[in-house]
């Protein structure tokens, strides 16, 4: 069996906690019956002893799988991962979602997607990165009575993500903590005029709106200070021809959306002023996790 979840950026500037989409950058699982337990962990974390000891998709797999089945089974978890841990392109929810979904696929039952939502709200209580790591896409959710409100829009081809991945990790639940109690009327205004803008453009398809809408007053400043470069990055993205520019998640990842005609100079670019990060390309991702039986 093999489950396969995309990696994801939320927030987008100005949508905090509410907005993200799915880019085509996978973490996959292939898990089988075995007489002992045993895991294998290629690409990302692979030598991280976080993810040998206690590794939280193994954790999350085993409280779904004791409660959803009678029989005492062991498995081998052979872990490929894409996604960076703790650079803000959800990390977190790709193993919360593909770890819940891989336990109802073991039993052989069939799990619909908004249940399968739901269940990892309990792990993440912000939905901006579990919606669009189930259902793909470009998503607006919000909470409400333990269940995720959303609306998703397919993106289209003619887009690339262009991602700045530093070589420095910043823990989301420290980055929440960064951030002010207060806002003033002024910046909450801000924020919900440009969110709202945001995603009116998404939805009409309207990029060349997209510079000004993803503009924010919330969260990137406090978290970007900690990394200056990464004003640098943004600046570089949206004078090569970047739609737009935005922290990742809570970062350290700069997340870009070009069209697809700018997107290997916008590249090109990124790679030469910041050679000690990784610049990556890639399309964006409609299905969300999928798995094979
Ligand atoms: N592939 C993985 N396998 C197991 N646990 C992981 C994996 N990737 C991330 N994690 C867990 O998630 C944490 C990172 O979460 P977080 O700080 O929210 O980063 P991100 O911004 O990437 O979501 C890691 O410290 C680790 O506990
Ligand atoms: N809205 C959250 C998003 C965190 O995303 P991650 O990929 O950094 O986990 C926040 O901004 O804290």
């Amino acid at each position: 069996m093999k489950i396969c979840v995309p990696a994801t950026s939320a927030n987008l500037g100005p949508g905090f906690d509410t907005l993200g989409l799915a880019i085509s950058l996978y973490n996959q699982v292939i898990i089988k019956p075995s007489k002992f337990h045993s895991v294998s962990l290629k690409g990302e974390g692979a030598n991280n002893p976080i993810l040998k000891d206690n590794n939280m998709f193994i954790a999350i797999f085993n409280d779904f799988y004791h409660n959803l089945s009678n029989k005492k089974r062991h498995f081998r978890f052979e872990f490929t991962n894409d996604i960076p841990l703790s650079r803000g392109l959800g990390s977190s929810s790709a193993v919360i979602v593909s770890a819940i979904a891989s336990a109802y696929a073991i039993e052989g039952i069939k799990i619909d997607k908004n249940k399968l939502l739901n269940l990892a709200l309990a792990y993440e209580s912000h939905p901006d990165n579990i919606t669009p790591a189930v259902m793909g896409g470009f998503n607006v959710a919000a909470v409400k009575d333990n269940e995720v409100k959303y609306i998703k829009k397919n993106m289209p081809k003619s887009l690339k993500a262009v991602v700045v991945i530093p070589n420095r990790p910043i823990s989301t639940q420290l980055a929440r903590k960064a951030l002010p109690y207060k806002y003033s009327k002024e910046d909450v205004t801000f924020n919900i005029s440009h969110s709202s803008l945001l995603t009116a453009a998404f939805m009409s398809e309207d990029w060349k709106m997209l510079r000004i809408a993803s503009q924010d007053q919330v969260h990137q400043k406090y978290r970007m200070k900690q990394m200056p470069e990464l004003f640098d990055v943004q600046k570089t993205a949206l004078k090569s021809g970047a739609l737009m520019s935005t922290l990742s998640g809570s970062g350290s990842t700069l997340f870009s959306m070009a069209f697809n005609d700018d997107a290997s100079r916008i590249e090109k670019e990124l790679k030469k002023r910041f050679p000690h990060f990784k610049v990556l390309t890639r399309d964006f991702n409609n299905s969300g996790v999928t798995i094979e039986y």
